[in-house]
């Protein structure tokens, strides 16, 4: 049974409707990534899959009993504010510590427990949140834009850390990422979604599609064409080569 299930999603805010026609499935151990330009719908379809914002169509089922964890694009903290990784940790979640050691480790950040959160650097802050994320031991990660802030190797680092942690421990990862040619490689499958799901298919297939190769063509040429990527429809070359 698959863990999540969208069918013919629509997302509206006011008349403005983000989201139509999406249907998606997240099977047990896989890892999907999303691409898609600025305001193309894939935080609104996290959001909808959470339950934090209303569907206007369609319907969303998640497998009964289903652990979600969600690492957040980023996450402020006054510089002003002091709270150790233990206390951040355990905010929302009173679980005991020696779990949320295991969690860094899992994270690949085993020795933070106790240093300041506004002290970390980007990529050990970004692994707290993904070590958060993992305490309850989640069925699927969401991971919205996790990488954000992180550099090109800080980037490719995070996302094998996420690979080897899913691989190991089965839990399916749904993210959204503007970085395909970092996570290619760890993806078992890309949706590029653009107000409704414009091409899919597993990198191999993404990658030899000519909208991958408009997108990502080199470099940051192919990255910043991603911000490009206004096309609505004309992607039937992709189903076909997806199917
Ligand atoms: N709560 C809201 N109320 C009204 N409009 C919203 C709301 N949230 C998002 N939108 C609009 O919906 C569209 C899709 O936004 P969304 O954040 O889902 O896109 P995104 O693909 O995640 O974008 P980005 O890559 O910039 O993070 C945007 O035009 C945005 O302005």
């Amino acid at each position: 049974m698959s863990l999540i299930t969208v069918k013919n999603l629509a997302v509206t805010y006011g008349a403005n409707t983000v989201l139509s026609n999406v249907s998606l499935t997240l099977n047990p151990g896989e890892i999907v990534t999303i691409v898609g330009p600025n305001g193309s719908g894939k935080t609104s379809l996290f959001r909808a899959i959470i339950g934090a914002t209303d569907i206007t169509k369609g319907e969303i089922s998640l497998k009964p009993g289903l652990k979600i964890g969600y690492v957040p694009q980023r996450l402020h903290i006054d510089q002003t504010l002091p709270i150790t990784v233990a206390r951040f940790m355990r905010l929302t979640n009173r679980v005991p510590l020696a779990r949320c050691k295991t969690a860094l480790e899992a994270a690949g950040v085993p020795d933070l427990l106790k240093r300041q959160m506004t002290q970390l650097s980007g990529g050990q802050f970004q692994r707290v949140l993904l070590a958060r994320a993992l305490i309850n031991q989640p069925d699927v990660l969401l991971l919205d834009e996790a990488t954000q802030g992180l550099d090109q190797p800080g980037s490719a680092a995070f996302y094998q850390e996420i690979e080897t942690v899913c691989r190991k421990t089965g839990c399916a990862v749904l993210m959204i990422s503007h970085e395909l040619h970092v996570v290619m490689s760890a993806s078992d499958r890309v949706i590029c979604l653009n107000g409704h799901v414009c091409c899919e298919g597993t990198p191999a297939v993404v990658a030899s599609a000519p909208e991958y190769r408009a997108l990502f063509g080199s470099g940051t040429g192919g990255a910043l064409a991603l911000y490009r990527h206004d096309h609505d429809h004309d992607h039937d070359h992709c189903h076909e080569a997806a199917e």
